[in-house]
């Protein structure tokens, strides 16, 4: 297959900021395709749905936080070729949200320091997302 064959899948996400600067991160639980790697909550974006009510759904079913549309800001995005589709992810930064984040799904979460973020295995789609954050805090 040609990378043009492949489906574009669009999955919306949020890094979530805390007082401290720090980013929210959680583990994709066993079962999963990349288990075990460390990633910024979000999900697929369904029909009907804005990438920014899908990034208010997932922090709401995975992880019992809520958000609102003006709370959330676009800091950059991925585009990444993976073996059976291409990801297109854009990537928002949410400083104001209610709630404690707990994680519904068995995930393991961590608040963690930008400049830390590389001592966690992430999908390789999200290594370049990682500077932007280090900018930005
Ligand atoms: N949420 C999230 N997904 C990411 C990141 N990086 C990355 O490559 N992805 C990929 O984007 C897709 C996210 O979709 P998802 O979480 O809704 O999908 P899933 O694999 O759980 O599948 P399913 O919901 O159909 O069971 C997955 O293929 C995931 O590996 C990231 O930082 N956050």
């Amino acid at each position: 297959m040609d990378a043009g064959a492949k489906p574009v899948v669009l999955v919306a996400a949020c890094a979530l900021i805390d007082a401290d600067g720090r980013v929210l991160i959680a583990q994709r639980p066993e079962g999963k395709l990349m288990a075990g790697l460390w990633e910024f909550p979000g999900g697929k974006v369904e029909a009907g749905e804005t990438p920014e009510e899908t990034v208010i759904r997932e922090l709401r079913e995975e992880l019992s936080v809520e958000t609102k549309v003006a709370c959330l800001a676009p800091l950059t995005f991925a585009s990444h070729t993976y073996e059976s589709f291409h990801l297109l992810m854009p990537l928002f930064v949410c400083r104001r949200f209610w709630g404690t984040p707990h994680p519904n799904e068995g995930q393991a979460i961590k608040w963690v320091r930008p400049l830390k973020l590389r001592d966690y295995p992430m999908p390789p789609a999200d290594a370049p997302l990682i500077p932007f954050l280090i900018d930005l805090l």
